[in-house]
This record gives structure tokens, C-alpha cells and sequence, in this order.
């Protein structure tokens, strides 16, 4: 009998160096709001804000840490040499790029961070994550190594869960974690089905891939978490995304799709065989039956999908039916707007809507969905889980005092070569796993 389980989400703390440096090709949003002053203050904020209320309607919500940026290790591999600020001077003059991608606040966007199979899918009934390599982008293929660590803080206990290194760091392996990953059940504690969604199957030469932008995730590193996490084939099926949505800023399968339960809200538009992957869904789920709520371009074309961020929206369920938090953009672009007033008299399963403001996240490609990692734990794992990182009341004001010590409201590409901000940052850090009770995770407390 399947014990009772819980979707906890963790959401990526925003790190103190939050900025607007233009480096993902192929996020919209990313490239449009280049050399914006980011406030990253005020991002933070924004971010504890949505868990907080998450919170306080009841759902479990970890905490992620931000990563230590300025990352001085990579620079060091890339051959700058001398103390912190020489390295941050020479940087700064000669690769300001450089500089720009070991000092992203990237890792917030958690959806990102690593893929999670819930124990009732695994073969070894444990619960499995490997962090995602992001191999596609210089300033994401960082993340993983303290990624890893986290997790492994968080989720320690072996006879619950099990870790695995990310996937080799190359393009045929490019993996982009949960971003491209929903899993549908009848119920968090029953068998479910893993839905991996991908760019392009590499090693098919003639198969259909995007011609503008790039395929980020590919069907050979899907097909290797699967292996990895112990997924029969009746707890798993692959789909390709439809690569013209690549080309219209689609990086990610949750910029036009979000699942839970047996809900799966998409884009017409999302996936290059919409029947099959519905078909290869309903042959599998079991004790429930598949609720497709689609989206058609007449009601939200796919440009609309791709500014409002509508599909990168937390799909949540409640007790009356599922609510859908939705970026604050959705209500400022009409054929969005009009469509969640429709959607809302249609009777359900979508019953609730809810607005965030994360606009600082937002103007980087992130919306709620990417700000969050989803992990299904049962009551014994639940139990096992590190505390400290969840978060009740006291940890909120904690937090938001911590942002308002150590964060600057306005930071600017030139501001990374500052060598007073690596030092707010280490300080900052310092503090926060002592706050977290996550240990030594950042090389520099190594
Ligand atoms: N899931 C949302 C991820 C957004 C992220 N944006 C960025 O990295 C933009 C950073 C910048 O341009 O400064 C990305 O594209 O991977």
C-alpha cells in the first residue's frame, strides 16, 4: 500500500550578485534586459515572499542556497592567477564575459538544479537525484558540483535517498534537470509516470532538432537519468519538445507545459507528437485518468505563451481542485489575462488562480515554476530530511533579515569586479549555512 506522501518544492534562494549579464541564447528575456542595474535585494525578497505564502497555505518548502559567486576556483582553472582582487582586475579587463558568467545568480532558477524520482517510481524504492550538468550554457555548467553537495546536506540519509554525480558535461549529454521533467500520479505516494521532455535526439543526425536556437536537453541524457534512477518502462516516457517552440524562445519544456497529479496544462504547441505523448501517458498512469487542459494558439499564441511566462507557472493542488501561480505578467498581456478568466469559469481541474510578483527573476527568463525544485517525499522521508531548510515562520524573518544585512539594492555588470562584493558575498554565505545548518558546502569554506 502506498504510504501517504507530500510534493515539497524548494525554491533557489536569489544570491547577493543577481544581475542582468545577457548569457543565455535562446532565453527571450535573458538577452532583452542586458546590462538592466538588477537589484538583487529586492529579488531575494521577492523570492522568500512566494515561499512564504506558499507556506502558509499549507505546503512543505525548503530552501536552496544561493552559490558563491564570483566563483574564484573556475577563474583560477582558466589560468588567472594572484590574490582575489588581482584576479577580479584582470578578469574584469580582459574577458569581462568571463567575469560576467562566474558571477551569475544562475543556480536560483532550482527547476534547474537536478532530477528527482520519487521512491515509489525507483527500482530500489529510494529516492533519486542527479544534478542536472547544464552543459549548454558556460555560466549553468558550474552549478552541479555544489549543487550536488546541497542535496547531499539536505537529503543525507542513504537508506532513503541516493545521489548520483551530473551526467558527463558535453552537448550530447546536455541535461537541464526538472525543467524538462513532470511526473503524473494518481496520488504523490502511488506509482507515477515520469514525462522526460527533449530537445533533440543527438546522435540521430536526420532526426528534427531546432535550426535557430539550441536544443538544450537531449533524448540520450533522458534515456540515462531514466537508467540511472531505476525507471521501468511503465514509470517513464520520453517526448520531444516541437523544436519550432525552441525557435520562439521555448528553452526549457516548463516555459509551455507544467504537471501534477494527473494535470497536465500545455501549449498545443509544446510537443512535435501531442497524441502520442498523451497516449504514452494514459498506457500508463494508473488509478486515475490523464486531465489534459490544453491550450490552443487561437486562445494564447505561442509569442504570448513565451512573454507572460503563463506555462511557467507552480501547479499546485488543493482541496477544492489545482491552483495555478502565475507570474504577475500573465495579467499584463490581454490573450493571457482573458484566457485565465476562461479558464476559471470552466469548472476545473484548474479551480484557482494566484499572482506572484518575481518580475527581478523574471527579466532573466525565470518564472515561479523555474524558481522551484519538486520533491516527493513520504512521511518516513519527510522525517529524514535535513530541517533546517524548511520553511515556518522564524526561518522567514530570519532570511529576509539576513537580505537585508548582506544584499545591495542595485547592481551593475561593472559592480562584479568589485572585490568588496566577493567579500559581502563570502561573508553572506558563511552566515547562511550556519542559518541553514548546512555545513561546509562552498569551496571557500573548504
Ligand atoms: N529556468 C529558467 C532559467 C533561466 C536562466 N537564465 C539565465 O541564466 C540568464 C542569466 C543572465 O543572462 O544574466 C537560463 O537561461 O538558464
Amino acid at each position: 500500500m502506498a504510504s501517504k506522501a507530500v510534493e515539497a518544492n524548494f525554491d533557489g534562494l536569489v544570491g547577493p550578485t543577481h544581475n542582468y549579464a545577457g548569457l543565455s541564447w535562446g532565453n527571450v528575456a535573458s538577452k532583452s534586459n542586458v546590462n538592466l542595474i538588477a537589484n538583487p535585494r529586492e529579488a531575494a525578497l521577492q523570492g522568500l515572499a512566494k515561499m512564504k505564502r506558499l507556506a502558509d497555505l499549507g505546503y512543505v518548502q525548503g530552501v536552496l542556497p544561493p552559490h558563491e559567486r564570483p566563483h574564484m576556483p573556475t577563474l583560477r582553472a582558466l589560468g588567472f592567477e594572484g590574490s582575489d582582487q588581482q584576479m577580479l582586475e584582470a578578469v574584469a579587463r580582459s574577458e569581462p564575459s568571463v567575469l560576467a558568467a562566474v558571477s551569475s545568480a544562475s543556480a536560483m532558477w532550482t527547476a534547474n538544479a537536478a532530477t528527482v524520482s520519487p521512491s515509489a517510481d525507483t527500482a530500489d524504492h529510494r529516492v533519486h537525484f542527479t544534478p542536472a550538468n547544464l552543459s549548454a550554457k558556460f555560466h549553468r555548467s558550474i552549478e552541479h558540483p555544489v549543487t550536488g553537495r546541497a542535496l547531499k546536506a539536505i537529503f543525507s540519509d542513504e537508506s532513503y535517498f541516493a545521489h548520483h554525480p551530473a551526467l558527463p558535461s558535453v552537448s550530447q549529454f546536455g541535461d537541464e534537470g526538472a525543467a524538462n521533467h513532470t511526473r503524473l500520479c494518481s496520488d504523490y505516494g502511488a506509482p507515477g509516470v515520469e514525462l522526460f521532455v527533449y530537445g533533440q535526439e543527438v546522435f540521430n543526425e536526420s532526426g528534427p532538432a531546432p535550426r535557430k536556437f539550441p536544443a538544450r536537453q537531449t533524448l540520450e541524457a533522458s534515456r540515462a537519468i531514466a537508467r540511472l534512477h531505476g525507471l521501468a518502462d511503465s514509470h517513464r516516457v520520453f517526448a520531444q519538445q516541437n523544436p519550432a517552440a525552441i525557435d520562439a524562445g521555448v528553452f526549457h519544456n516548463d516555459v509551455i507545459a507544467v504537471g501534477n497529479g494527473h494535470c497536465l496544462f500545455y501549449h498545443e504547441q509544446a510537443f512535435l507528437d501531442e497524441a502520442q505523448v498523451l497516449a504514452d501517458i494514459r498506457a500508463r498512469l494508473t488509478g486515475a485518468e490523464l486531465q489534459p487542459v490544453r491550450v490552443t494558439s487561437a486562445q494564447v499564441p505561442l509569442a504570448d505563451a513565451v512573454a507572460s511566462y503563463l506555462f511557467n507557472s507552480q501547479l499546485l493542488e488543493t482541496a477544492e481542485g489545482m491552483m495555478l501561480a502565475v507570474p504577475g505578467e500573465c495579467r499584463e498581456i490581454a490573450s493571457v489575462s482573458q484566457y485565465l478568466d476562461e479558464l476559471l469559469a470552466s469548472g476545473g481541474p484548474i479551480t484557482a488562480v494566484d499572482m506572484f510578483d518575481v518580475k527581478q527573476s523574471m527579466r532573466n527568463g525565470g518564472g515561479p515554476a523555474c524558481l522551484r525544485l519538486r520533491v516527493v517525499l513520504n512521511e518516513q522521508e519527510l522525517a529524514a530530511i535535513n530541517r533546517g531548510v524548511i520553511l515556518d515562520d522564524a526561518l522567514y524573518e530570519r532570511l529576509v533579515t539576513w537580505v537585508n544585512a548582506h544584499y545591495r539594492d542595485q547592481l551593475s555588470q561593472a559592480d562584479l569586479a568589485d572585490p568588496m562584493l566577493l567579500e559581502e558575498v563570502r561573508k553572506a554565505l558563511d552566515e547562511l549555512t550556519g542559518i541553514l545548518g548546512l555545513g561546509s558546502i562552498y569551496d571557500f569554506q573548504r
